[in-house]
């Protein structure tokens, strides 16, 4: 039982073995079964990398072959661009060089023409206006774009051309240098004018003066100009001595006044002395305000000294659109005269740098009381500004320099041989785009005008002393005259006296105060030198000259005022200012000379009694040679034939007030008016010359021959100088435009 028992627990025991066995045979199957698959997956795991490698590398050799194209491709297109920006940068410079070309030439032909340059500047935004919008759209070169909104909310451009345009963003230096060569004519004797034009707040006073607090590099036009003109004296030291002197003047309310007062009065000049004063005129002394101070200079610290002082004493005030707006025309002058240290020729320039106080509409700029008053000087001088342009861009034989102190200021500027420039200013604002764009018309019409060719006021020695000898021979015969006159009428004792006394011929031995009566010193030669009182070398160097034709270039003697009951007014419509005759008879025409002689008499004896009048022209034709008895005659009837009709137009044209309106107003009424009054100066002076044979030559050669005829004034203040028969000035004007 025991031993089956055992058999029972072996068997069970070997059975269970077996089971065991067969159980771990059963899972190491499995297992083997499970490591077979894995090693298949791996293997197709690794072909597929494999086949997936080869595939990269043959993209990454495709890719690479690709990109070696396109280096190639991309090497090849970025020469020839290379090639092509090398062109066309030639092309460039080429067509700059062109451009650049064509500016000069342009230049020289408006020099040769004499146009009047126009500069434009735009001043940027105030500080906290940077969200407004600009009303200009364009600048390029020398055209500005502006956008003129219109009533149907769509906006339309216009766009004007200038010399130049300087936008927001230009410095004060880049303005100066395109202006730089003009300033430096002036060392070579000519007479060069920059005047800023513009609203108030435009940034005139920024362009010439610079801002309130002037630094180097904030300097405007007027330091900058002298400090240059010092320079190029300095570099030419060896050839030239340079003398340099400055005058600073303003018009407040048609006032002149003297910015160089140190005594703080500022006196204020009358008119007349503006431009008919002793000394008046000689470019050495320039256009000019005779007892304005005229301060010698000779370094950019002066300058700047002076021109503090000046802007000290300039009258500013704070109106609604600029918190520091000039409220007078300012003029800085500047004389030079130059002495060439081996031939002794001397060069006279004269150089005006005029800020002019700016156009307002008053009801924008709510100037009530005195800003008011002075606004409406402001805007009538600046009107008649527009008056003057008007005539000289239409060519116009009568121009209306008369009208304004600021347009006589100007007038040998605008109408002389002077080159000048008009720096105009705008603002940005849109909300002043009604004035931008009147400005900018105008500045376009004044861009039209052409005054001749500029001249240089050089003398050499030669011609200085011949012209000196001309000149004391004149005299002396003047005095010869005055002589047998004394001789010849007994009972005119009374009127020869005062004749003799009132002689230009007896300038040289006259109280040198003389000239204090207000009586034109003359000028002996073109250069504006003035007869030395003591000039009897120069007589005594005479060598030969021609009786004829100093007698006929001699005006008559005595003189004599328009007849009795001639009203004439201050107004010389015709010739304009004193001065810029002088200036045009001193520079271009010897034998006008004579008429500043007259003029200084003239000047003299504006309140001479009307019997003088009668009695003197009653016995003249006794006592004078016949050619001057009608050379006289005829410049007197010339001038009783110009001078009501010119005193009518000014009067009408002399009214307009709002610069906005200034141009069209008096463009047309110009136009018709001064026509007439040419047609009959002409009638005027084809009459007179059929008296005089001499005259009649004369007069149809704009000689300088005829007298200044004579320049009554009623008031018995001497106005004017050296008055002009019409065909003369006529001719000259129209003349050195073409
Ligand atoms: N180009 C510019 N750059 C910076 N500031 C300027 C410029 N132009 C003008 N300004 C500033 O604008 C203001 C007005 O300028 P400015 O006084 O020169 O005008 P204006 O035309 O002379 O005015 P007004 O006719 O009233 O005298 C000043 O504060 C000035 O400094």
């Amino acid at each position: 039982m025991v031993t089956k028992k055992e058999d029972c627990i072996h068997k069970n025991q070997d059975n269970a073995i077996v089971t065991k066995k067969e159980d771990r045979i059963h899972d190491n199957q499995a297992v083997d079964k499970e490591s077979e698959r894995q090693l298949l997956k791996q293997q197709m795991l690794f072909d597929q990398q494999q086949r997936e490698i080869k595939e990269l590398r043959h993209t990454l050799h495709s890719t690479k072959a690709g990109m070696q194209f396109l280096q190639m491709k991309f090497h090849e297109e970025f020469s020839n661009l290379g090639l092509h920006i090398h062109s066309l940068a030639n092309a460039a410079s080429g067509y700059h060089r062109v451009l650049e070309e064509n500016r000069k030439l342009y230049n020289q032909v408006q020099d040769l023409k004499g146009s009047i340059r126009v500069y434009c500047r735009v001043r940027p935004f105030f500080p906290g206006q940077s969200n407004h919008l600009s009303a200009v759209e364009n600048i390029e070169d020398g055209t500005i774009t502006v956008n003129i909104p219109s009533k149907n909310g769509k906006g339309r451009r216009s766009s004007f051309n200038f010399n130049k345009v300087f936008g927001p963003s230009a410095t004060q230096a880049e303005v100066f240098v395109d202006m730089q060569p003009l300033v430096r004519s002036v060392l070579d004797g000519y007479n060069v004018c920059i005047f800023a034009y513009g609203q108030t707040g435009s940034g005139k006073t920024y362009t010439m003066t610079g801002p309130k607090e002037i630094t180097d590099k904030s300097q405007g036009v007027n330091y900058r100009a002298l400090s240059d003109l010092f320079l190029i004296a300095d570099q030419r030291r060896d050839t030239f001595h340079y003398d340099v002197s400055v005058q600073m003047i303003e018009i407040y309310n048609e006032q002149v006044r003297d910015l160089l007062v140190t005594d703080g009065t500022n006196k204020r000049y009358p008119f007349y002395q503006l431009f008919d004063s002793p000394l008046v005129f000689s470019s050495q002394k320039g256009l000019s305000v005779p007892d304005a101070s005229m301060v010698p200079v000779s370094s950019t610290i002066d300058v700047i000294e002076l021109m503090n002082l000046g802007q000290r004493n300039r009258a500013v005030g704070a109106t609604a659109v600029n918190d520091r707006s000039s409220r007078s025309h300012s003029c800085l002058t500047v004389h030079v005269q130059g002495r060439d240290l081996t031939s002794g020729a001397i060069l006279r320039g004269c150089m005006h740098l005029v800020d002019l106080a700016g156009s307002e509409r008053v009801d924008k700029s709510e100037a009530t009381g005195d800003r008011l008053k002075e606004a409406q000087h402001i805007n009538k001088s600046l009107s008649a500004l527009g008056d003057v342009i008007a005539s000289l861009a239409q060519k116009n034989s009568h121009v209306p320099y008369r009208n304004s102190k600021l347009t006589q200021l100007l007038q040998d500027s605008l109408g002389g041989q002077a080159k000048t420039l008009m720096f105009v200013h705008i603002s940005p604002e849109s909300d002043a785009i009604g004035e931008t764009v009147s400005t900018l018309k105008f500045a376009e019409r004044v861009a039209t005008v052409e005054l001749g060719a500029a001249r240089v006021n050089k003398d050499s020695v030669d011609v200085k002393e011949l012209k000196e000898q001309i000149a004391s021979l004149k005299a002396a015969l003047a005095r010869k005259e005055g002589e047998s006159e004394h001789s010849l009428s007994s009972n005119s004792e009374k009127y020869r006296t005062k004749a003799s006394e009132l002689s230009p011929y007896n300038i040289n031995q006259r109280d040198p105060d003389m000239d204090q009566l207000g009586c034109r010193r003359p000028m002996v030669e073109v250069g504006n030198i003035e007869l030395q009182s003591n000039n009897t070398t120069l007589r005594h160097k005479t060598q030969s000259f021609d009786f004829d034709e100093i007698s006929a270039n001699s005006p008559p003697w005595p003189p004599v005022n328009n007849s009795p009951g001639q009203n004439y007014g201050e107004d010389d419509k015709e010739s304009g200012s004193g001065e810029w005759v002088d200036k045009v008879m001193v520079n271009k025409q010897d034998g006008n000379k004579t008429e500043n002689l007259l003029g200084c008499w003239q000047a003299s004896n504006g309140n001479l009694s009307e019997a003088f009048y009668q009695k003197y022209l009653k016995d003249s034709p006794k006592i004078y040679s016949e050619q001057s008895y009608n050379m006289f005659i005829g410049g007197n009837q010339f001038n009783i034939a110009g001078s009501d009709d010119m005193d009518e137009l000014d009067a009408a044209t002399s009214d307009s007030s709002e610069p906005d309106l200034l141009w069209q107003f008096n463009h047309s009424k110009l136009s018709s008016v001064t026509n007439g009054i040419g047609s009959k100066i002409m009638r005027s002076v084809s009459k007179t010359a059929k008296n005089s044979p001499e005259l009649s030559k004369n007069a149809v050669h704009s000689s300088p021959l005829g007298p200044s005829p004579s320049l009554k004034h009623s008031n018995g203040v001497s106005h004017r100088t050296g008055r002009h028969p019409a065909p003369v000035d006529v001719k000259r004007r129209t003349g050195s435009r073409k």
